[in-house]
C-alpha cells in the first residue's frame, strides 16, 4: 500500500476518538496500514504534539476492543505517527502552516505526496475546507489526494447538488470518497456473497420465488444529546435517504458480470433507477411516520419525545419511518419492499428478511395443515448472521410440519468494524463501498415528495409507545398485502 499523509480535521471530534483511531489502530495492529504514514490533526484546540498523542491513546483505552490485549510498543510506534495542528477551517492562511507540516514530514519520511483529506467536521464546512485545501496548496500534489467526507450529503436535492458542485472546484468526483457507515458493515458487504457467490440464493433472488422482501433498522436510544440535529432532520433524513435506501440497492442489486467496483456500483444504480417514484398525494398511502410516545424500555420509563431536553412540546418531527417501494424493472416487479426504522424501539436489531413465496400451501392444506414461509433473515446487527426458516416434520407432534430456523452465527471478537474496513478501502483507493454522487442524488429525489408530504403535514402523525415495535399503522402497511412483518 502507499505511503501517505493522513490529514484529519475535526481530530479532537467526537467521531474521532469513538471510531476514527481506534480503527485506525486495528489497522496497524493487523499490518493494513503502509509502512510510513503520518496523522497530522487539526481542530481549534491549542493542542501540541503530546496533548493529541495522549488524546489518542485515552481514546483507544476506552473504544478499541482489543487495547488491553494491545503491545505497549505497538501503542508507541503507532502514536509516533500522531502530529497535531490548531486551524481555524475558515482562516485561509492557517492552511500554509499545515501544508508545511505535512511537507516536512513527508521529507522526514521520505514518502511521496500522497494525500487523504478526512473531514470529520460539521457539513457546513465540506465547503470552505475542499477551497482552502486548493487554494493553499495542499492539494497541488504530485502523488494522489482523496477527500473522505460523512454523511449528511446535503439536506435536499438541491442542497447536494450545490454541495458536489462545490466539491468538485478542489477535487475530481472519483476523488471523494462519501461514507455511509452502514456499507461498511460487513453483513452489509457480505450481501454480495450470499447472494452472487450462492447459486441456491442466486437462482431466487427474483420475482419469481419472492413474496416480499423487509429491512428493518429499530434502535432502542432515543434523541439523546443530539436534539439540535435530529428534530431537523427526523427518521427520513437521519436513516431513510441513505442507510436504508442504500440497504434496498444492496438486496436488490443484478449480478454483475464481474465482481469490481464499477460494476457493482452500476448495478447499484440501475436499482434507483427504476425505484418508482412518489407522488405526493400517495405518500399517504405507502409511507407511515410515526413519533415516540413515553413508555417502558427494560422496565424504565422513558420520556415522550416532545418532552425530550431541547425539544418543542409542539415538535412534528418523525422518529420513525415505515414504507412501501417498488422497484419497477424485470426482476422485482410485483415484489414489495417495506423499510422501517425509529428509534426508542423495543430492540436494536438491523436485518434484512426475505420471504420467499409458498406455492406448495395448498398441498398440505387438505391435510389441515400449514406450512410457513421460506425466510432468509440477514443480521446486521448487533449480531451478525444469517437465519434460515424451513418446515420440518416435527415426530413429537404427530410428524407435522413446523418451522425451524437454521442460523449461522459469525464470532463477534473478531468481526471487523465498518470504520475499519471503509478506513482500509480509503486507504487503497478503493471505492466500491462508498456512496456514489449519482445514488446521492436518486436518493435524494426519491424522497422529496416525502419531504413536502411531512413539511404540509399530508399524513397523520402516529405516536408509538417507547419499548415497541412502531406504531399499529406500519403492521397495517403489510396487512394490505396479506402479509406481516417478521
Ligand atoms: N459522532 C458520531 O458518532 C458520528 C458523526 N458523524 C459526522 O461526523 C462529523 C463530525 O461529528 P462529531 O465528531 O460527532 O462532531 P464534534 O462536534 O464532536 O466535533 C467537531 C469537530 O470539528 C472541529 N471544529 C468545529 N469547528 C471548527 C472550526 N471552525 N475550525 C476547525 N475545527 C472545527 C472541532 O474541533 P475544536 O472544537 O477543537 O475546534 C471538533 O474536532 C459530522 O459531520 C457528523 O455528522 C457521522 C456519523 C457518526
Ligand atoms: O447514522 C446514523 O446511524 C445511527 C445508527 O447506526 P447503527 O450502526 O447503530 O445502526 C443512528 O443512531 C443515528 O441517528 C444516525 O445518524
Amino acid at each position: 500500500m502507499d505511503s501517505l499523509t493522513f490529514v484529519l480535521f475535526g481530530a479532537t471530534g467526537d467521531l474521532a476518538k469513538r471510531k476514527i483511531f481506534p480503527s485506525l489502530f486495528h489497522l496497524f495492529l493487523d499490518g493494513k496500514m503502509p509502512k510510513s504514514f503520518t496523522i497530522i490533526g487539526l481542530g481549534r484546540r491549542e493542542w501540541s504534539d503530546q496533548t493529541f498523542q495522549m488524546h489518542v491513546e485515552k481514546s483507544l483505552q476506552t473504544f478499541s476492543k482489543r487495547s488491553e490485549n494491545g503491545d505497549a510498543s505497538k501503542v508507541r510506534e503507532f502514536l509516533s505517527a500522531f502530529r497535531y495542528s490548531s486551524l481555524d477551517v475558515t482562516d485561509h492562511d492557517g492552511y500554509k502552516q499545515v501544508l508545511g507540516m505535512v511537507q516536512k514530514r513527508e521529507e522526514e519520511l521520505g514518502i511521496p505526496e500522497n494525500r487523504l483529506f478526512y473531514l470529520s467536521v460539521a457539513p457546513e464546512f465540506f465547503d470552505v475546507i475542499s477551497q482552502n485545501i486548493k487554494e493553499s496548496g495542499l492539494g497541488s500534489i504530485k502523488g494522489w489526494k482523496r477527500l473522505v467526507i460523512e454523511k449528511p450529503f446535503g439536506h435536499d436535492l438541491k442542497s447536494a447538488q450545490e454541495l458536489i458542485a462545490k466539491l468538485s472546484n478542489a477535487f475530481e468526483v472519483d476523488e471523494i470518497y462519501l461514507i455511509d457507515h452502514y456499507l461498511g458493515k460487513p453483513m452489509v458487504q457480505n450481501m454480495e456473497s450470499i447472494k452472487f457467490a450462492n447459486p441456491m440464493f442466486q437462482s431466487l433472488w427474483n420475482n419469481k420465488h419472492i413474496a416480499n422482501v423487509q429491512i428493518t433498522a429499530s434502535e432502542t436510544v432515543g434523541v439523546e444529546e443530539r436534539a439540535g440535529y435530529y428534530d431537523q432532520v427526523g427518521a427520513i433524513r437521519d436513516m431513510v435517504q441513505n442507510h436504508m435506501l442504500q440497504l434496498v440497492m444492496m438486496t436488490a442489486m443484478q449480478q454483475p458480470t464481474r465482481i469490481g467496483a464499477n460494476e457493482i456500483r452500476n448495478k447499484k444504480i440501475k436499482v434507483m433507477e427504476f425505484l418508482r417514484p412518489l407522488q405526493k398525494d400517495e405518500v399517504v398511502r405507502d409511507v407511515v411516520r410515526g413519533q415516540y410516545e413515553k413508555g417502558y424500555m427494560n422496565g424504565e420509563l422513558v420520556p415522550a419525545y416532545t418532552d425530550e431536553p431541547s425539544i418543542e412540546g409542539t415538535s412534528m418531527n418523525d422518529t420513525f419511518i415505515a414504507a412501501r417501494l417498488w422497484i419497477d424493472d424485470p426482476f422485482w416487479s410485483g415484489v414489495p419492499f417495506y423499510i422501517r426504522t425509529g428509534k426508542r424501539m423495543k430492540e436494536k436489531s438491523t436485518r434484512i428478511v426475505i420471504e420467499f413465496k409458498n406455492p406448495i400451501k395448498d398441498l398440505y392444506q387438505e391435510k389441515n395443515e400449514e406450512t410457513a414461509p421460506n425466510l432468509l433473515i440477514i443480521e446486521i446487527g448487533p449480531n451478525e448472521g444469517i437465519s434460515i426458516q424451513f418446515n420440518s416434520k416435527n415426530p413429537l407432534n404427530h410428524g407435522k410440519n413446523e418451522p425451524v430456523t437454521g442460523r449461522f452465527l459469525a464470532n463477534k471478537k473478531s468481526m471487523p468494524e465498518a470504520y475499519e474496513l471503509l478506513l482500509s478501502d480509503a486507504l487503497h483507493g478503493d471505492s466500491t463501498f462508498f456512496v456514489q454522487w449519482k445514488e446521492v442524488e436518486l436518493s435524494w429525489k426519491w424522497a422529496e415528495p416525502i419531504l413536502e408530504a411531512f413539511e404540509e403535514n399530508n399524513l397523520p402523525l402516529h405516536l408509538y409507545q417507547s419499548g415497541s415495535m412502531g406504531p399499529e399503522a406500519s403492521e397495517q402497511l403489510l396487512q394490505e398485502d396479506g402479509f406481516k412483518w417478521w
